[in-house]
């Protein structure tokens, strides 16, 4: 973990205002493996918890622990990579109020932002320069309840609307949800297999099968590094 910055165990409340403190998780440098700027060398900040427990979650470490950083130290530690790209994650990241400060930091500061968010969370305040990359849950998450449909109304065209897929249940959910939300019309939609629930391959027959207007996706630091923290 590359988080550096001095900040005892848990500031009192007060303390965190004032300094504009955010729990993060960790601040790494990798590969992106999702979403629209796939492939590009990338910082990614993740924030320190989440209001959901999806089944299939593959970064349950980052429910809880973590460093409280202020935003500076944070864009210190990212313009210590010299990368272009910066993804902010978590966790559910919009679950910290202070991560709409940082995102427009980070837009300010000349990178290209993309935010992953659970869809659950209201969208409505990010900064219009990020990237969103909005996942929709479908039932196998157990988190489906959770979906705020009144954040399809702020996506914007370099947005992204997600679905993660954990079996052909999911995946039918899934292409009802593009055609009674008109996803495809509003931004890029991309479908992924929960890693190691579905067949690649099966996703992928069903979507051409379908005719869906959606993007395949797979997660391709996996590829790269297993399931490597910090990748
Ligand atoms: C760990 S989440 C953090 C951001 C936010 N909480 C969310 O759910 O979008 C980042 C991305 O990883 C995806 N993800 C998590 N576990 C996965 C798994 N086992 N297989 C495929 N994608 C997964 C999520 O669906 C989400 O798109
Ligand atoms: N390499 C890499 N790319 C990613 N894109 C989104 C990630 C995430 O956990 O949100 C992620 C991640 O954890 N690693
Ligand atoms: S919302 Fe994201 S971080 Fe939270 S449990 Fe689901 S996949 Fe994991
Ligand atoms: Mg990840």
């Amino acid at each position: 973990m590359q988080v550096e910055a001095a900040s005892p165990a848990r500031p009192a409340a007060s303390d965190r205002a004032r300094r504009g403190l955010l729990r993060i998780s960790e601040i790494f440098h990798s590969i992106q493996g999702e979403a629209d700027a796939i492939g590009w060398p990338t910082v990614f900040v993740r924030l320190t918890g989440c209001p959901l427990r999806c089944t299939w979650c593959d970064t349950e470490y980052a429910f809880h622990g973590g460093q409280w950083l202020a935003i500076d130290d944070v864009l210190a530690q990212v313009a210590g990579y010299g990368a272009r790209h910066v993804c902010v994650t978590g966790g559910e990241p919009l679950a910290q109020k202070r991560c709409l400060a940082l995102l427009a930091r980070l837009c300010d500061a000349g990178h290209e932002v993309s935010l992953e968010t659970s869809g659950a969370l209201d969208v409505s305040r990010v900064d219009p320069r990020v990237r969103k990359v909005l996942d929709l849950k479908a039932p196998g998450s157990s988190e489906s309840d959770r979906n705020l449909w009144s954040n399809l109304a702020h996506l914007r065209p370099h947005d992204q609307v997600k679905i993660v897929i954990a079996s052909r249940d999911d995946y039918e959910w899934a292409r009802d949800a593009v055609a009674a939300h008109a996803l495809d019309r509003r931004c890029m939609v991309l479908f992924s297999p929960v890693h190691g629930a579905v067949e690649p391959r099966a996703l992928a027959e069903w979507i051409l099968a379908d005719r869906l207007p959606v993007r395949f996706q797979l997660q391709l630091h996996k590829l790269l590094w297993n399931d490597a923290r910090g990748k």
